[in-house]
């Protein structure tokens, strides 16, 4: 549709055209197509993010770079982060405008910078291994000045779904574990490191612990059971 509308505008310019007409071409050759064509990497550092978000970041980040100097030649792999799972695949950006298209990923869905769920994945090439780092916002709040548990079950279980879709294609959650053991203080920054544990046919088994930056507190700690799963099922409800 976006070829056919800057044809259109293309073919209006080149012809001759009636005065009353001037002020009116003009702005729409030049406006941008109010659809992105690419869908916005969510996971990419902005102005929101804490000091510790950024050194982490970049602990990671630099760690994507293998010694060849080439990015993506490295141990870790960061993973792109949409506002919706869809976009993910190819074409997935057109599929997403399809099926329900108000629908966004729960983490995903407050759009000011910081307010809600500022985060970002590493997985390790070997797989057995993907890392989170998280920055808590203000409307995450649960007990005053600490972070819901809820929210931070949701982080795990998209930190683990993450790593279990990375290795096992699509899955759902069948269980999830979590033995809450320090209050996340609202605004801070931590640390989700899942494991896979143990894969037995459809089944993945892992875990996940969420500590201070500095790895000196634990604040969450638990076990999680994925199962592999059609995507016709899943998109089939
Ligand atoms: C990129 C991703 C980021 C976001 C990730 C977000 C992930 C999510 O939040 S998913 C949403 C939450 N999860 C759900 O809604 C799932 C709802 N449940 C279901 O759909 C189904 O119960 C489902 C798919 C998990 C399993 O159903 P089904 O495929 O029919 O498996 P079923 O035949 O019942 O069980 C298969 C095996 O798993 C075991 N199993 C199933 N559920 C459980 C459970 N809760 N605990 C322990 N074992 C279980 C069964 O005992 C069986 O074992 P065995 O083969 O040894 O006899």
């Amino acid at each position: 549709m976006a070829s056919i509308l800057c044809r259109i505008s293309k073919t209006l310019v080149n012809h001759r055209l009636p005065p009353f007409t001037k002020g009116l071409i003009r702005p729409m050759v030049t406006v941008s197509w109010p659809f992105q064509s690419q869908p916005r990497d969510l996971s990419l550092p902005n102005p929101s993010w804490s000091k510790e978000m950024l050194q982490h970041y970049e602990l990671y980040n630099s760690q994507c770079v293998g010694e060849d100097g080439k990015e993506g030649s490295g141990p870790w792999r960061r993973l792109p982060s949409y506002n919706r799972l869809l976009k993910f695949a190819t074409g997935g950006v057109l599929l997403s405008k399809i099926i329900q298209s108000e629908a966004r990923l729960f983490t995903r869905n407050i759009k000011i910078p910081g307010a809600g769920f500022e985060y970002v994945m590493f997985i390790k090439k070997s797989q057995e291994k993907c890392v989170c780092i998280f920055q808590a916002g203000h409307l995450l709040e649960g007990p005053p000045g600490h972070v819901h548990g809820g929210a931070t079950a949701a982080m795990i279980d998209s930190v683990n779904g993450t790593h279990a879709t990375y290795v096992c294609g699509p899955v759902m959650t069948a269980n999830l574990n979590i033995n809450y053991r320090n209050p996340i203080p609202l605004g801070s920054t931590v640390v989700l490191e899942s494991t896979l544990d143990q894969r037995e046919g459809r089944k993945a088994f892992f875990s996940c612990i969420v500590t201070s930056i500095d790895g000196s507190k634990v604040h969450v700690e638990s076990k999680a059971l994925f199962l592999s799963i059609s995507m016709s099922r899943i998109l089939g409800g």
